[in-house]
């Protein structure tokens, strides 16, 4: 069965269906640069819809293994791959990636030149683009016809894996299971609650500090949790990834703007401006803060994407608040971008002996 993908710019591809074969999918079209980790990309809750371009030519190949998703539902619109392996080959994979994404009803594109489409959004920007099963007359109404879909939040209460370390409340705005996890990991109890919980009730879990998630679409649509974040700086340490970096940003004055396609992979080199040093990063976002609209907020850059130069980590001066753009949770190999959880521990001992 064909399928047409079509770009609002009028670029079309046309290729073969998989997963949901049936299913249209609309939203905005981005390119993962990811060599593995197709999995928890697809279930990241950022992509919410969004249509996926791996730019990996061999995908699926490891199959699914339902330990890493990273949210139970998938809210990616699309799936779009130049090649998907027909078979899958690893001792933990459960499924084939077509088989997931059909029981998740997400539709899936293969056989396309993913090099051209890439280029083409590099050159021309991140655009809306509709995968549908028929050529379109019109884009326009079409897009306006489908259907967005719900985040869904998953609140929870996490014990730590071992020892009895600090308790975090994680406010969710489409969290990824990673960030519990490495929390889990050193030794944290993590309790999620919903992005738009009450300063009442998140003050009644008595929690040492407050990590705000990451979370899909324009930080600037979030404008009423940020006299929450506000309040919570002022009781609390916190810390921001991604999203959560986003919204510290705004709460404190700054400006966000949208990247022209965004970074999304796991090879983004980011300078850390205290040490010098550079890591390997996983990233995933459309937005960034501004540089030049955080004189007179008190924050201060802590760090940079080399390749473009934008913000890639922000602190306070003078109080615990501290934020990455980079996903610390995510890792292709190296390890050190984790180094931002036991920064933010660190800091909620530190605050625990100065209240003592
Ligand atoms: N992963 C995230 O939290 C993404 C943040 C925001 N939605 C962006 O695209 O920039």
């Amino acid at each position: 069965m064909q399928k047409y993908l079509t770009l609002a710019d009028g670029k079309q591809w046309i290729g073969t269906a998989f997963g949901d074969r049936t299913r249209v999918g609309a939203g905005q079209i981005v390119f993962n640069t990811g060599m593995t980790g197709y999995q928890e990309t697809i279930t990241d809750p950022s992509y919410l819809n969004q249509l996926i371009a791996f730019t990996y030519p061999l995908i699926g190949n490891y199959g699914i293994d339902p330990h890493v998703n990273q949210a139970t539902t998938i809210g990616a619109q699309a799936i779009i791959v130049h090649e998907l392996a027909d078979f899958s080959d690893h001792y933990q994979s459960r499924q084939t990636l077509a088989n997931f994404l059909a029981v998740h009803h997400v539709p899936g594109i293969m056989g396309i030149d993913t090099r051209d489409l890439t280029i083409h959004i590099r050159q021309h920007g991140t655009q809306a683009a509709i995968l549908s099963n028929h050529p379109l007359t019109d884009f326009a109404a079409t897009l306006a016809s489908l259907p967005n879909k719900p985040l869904l939040n998953q609140p929870a209460v996490h014990p730590a894996f071992h020892t009895t370390g600090p308790h975090i409340v994680i406010l969710d705005f489409g969290e990824k299971t990673a960030i519990t996890t490495e929390l889990q990991k050193r030794g944290c109890q993590v309790t999620v609650v919903p992005g738009n919980t009450t300063f009442k009730a998140i003050a009644a879990l008595h929690s040492d500090g407050i990590l705000l998630s990451n979370g899909p679409g324009n930080p600037e649509n979030y404008q009423a949790v940020l006299p929450l974040i506000r309040q919570l700086a002022m009781h609390y340490p916190l810390a921001g990834i991604c999203l959560g970096h986003q919204l510290i940003a705004l709460a404190y004055g700054a400006r966000t703007y949208q990247l022209k396609f965004g970074h999304h992979g796991m090879n983004h080199p980011v300078t850390n401006l205290q040490t010098g040093r550079v890591m390997m990063t996983a990233q995933n976002h459309d937005f960034a803060v501004a540089a030049d609209s955080l004189a007179g907020t008190g924050l201060q850059v802590t760090a940079t994407e080399l390749n473009d130069g934008s913000v890639e980590g922000l602190q306070l001066v003078g109080q615990s608040v501290m934020s990455v753009q980079f996903h610390p949770e995510a890792h292709p190999g190296p390890v050190e971008a984790g180094q931002f959880f036991d920064q933010f521990i660190a800091s909620l001992q530190k605050e625990a002996v100065a209240n003592a």
